[in-house]
């Protein structure tokens, strides 16, 4: 992950869980929160929450907590999330549809501008707003939309094709869903995701409460 340190991916990616809960607090008219709080909560140790929270530059005070507003903007500042990042959608299926649907992309930055698919009985229909186009445009129309990431939600079988034809037309970075891992030339940013690593930790620890 280009300009961010390896070190720094695992509290990346516990920093929106803590928004979730800061955010909570905030709703409920709270000003401060501790960071045993957020611990508690997540079950975390309070020292990993503190650490994480420190990559923010917000420091807490001792017996009161972290200011909530501050850390808000704080976590969505270092997050990028205050930016608008504009993509669209390749392969809008059962997978990409709830993506479309997921409103707090949007609250959170995303906009999924457009969406592309192969099959011509999705073509002109309109998911959550978002129209789906025939993917032989997407040449045509990533340049035009100036999109430069692309959410990837098609058969894996298709996806290493599909990204060639997404770079080739100017995407910069692919949030990849599928189960193939993509061979992009360097500068190119992909976000591997697989919902079976959150299945997996769920498994053991059904497993292990049944020993
Ligand atoms: N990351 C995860 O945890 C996770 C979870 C579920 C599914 N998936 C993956 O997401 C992908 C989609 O799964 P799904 O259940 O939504 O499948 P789906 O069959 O419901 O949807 C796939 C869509 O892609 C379209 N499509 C087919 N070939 C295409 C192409 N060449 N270009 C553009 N669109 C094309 C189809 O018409 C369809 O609308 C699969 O690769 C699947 O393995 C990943």
């Amino acid at each position: 992950m280009a300009g961010v340190k390896l070190s720094s991916l695992p509290t990346i990616k516990r920093l929106p869980s803590y928004l979730h809960i800061i955010e909570a607090a905030q709703r409920e008219g709270k000003e401060y929160i501790s960071g045993t709080v957020i611990a508690d909560e997540l079950e975390l140790e309070p020292i990993q929450v503190r650490k994480d929270l420190a990559i923010t530059g917000i420091v807490g005070k001792p017996r009161i907590g972290f200011p909530v507003g501050e850390l808000i903007d704080a976590i969505t500042h270092f997050l990028d999330w205050h930016h608008n990042h504009r993509a669209v959608l390749i392969g809008a299926g059962n997978l990409g549809t709830a993506l479309m649907g997921y409103s707090e992309f949007t609250r959170h930055g995303l906009t999924i501008l457009a969406a592309f698919d192969v099959d011509t009985a999705k073509f002109d229909k309109s998911i959550n707003d978002i129209t789906v186009h025939p993917f032989d445009d997407i040449p045509k129309m990533i340049p035009e939309l100036g999109v430069e990431l692309a959410i990837l939600t098609v058969p894996s079988d298709f996806a290493q094709q599909t990204a060639e034809i997404l770079i080739q037309s100017g995407i910069k970075a692919i949030w990849n869903f599928t189960n193939v891992k993509l061979k992009v030339p360097s500068g190119i940013i992909v976000q591997k995701e697989d919902l079976s690593s959150g299945y997996a930790v769920l498994s053991v620890k059904m497993a292990r409460s049944r020993s």
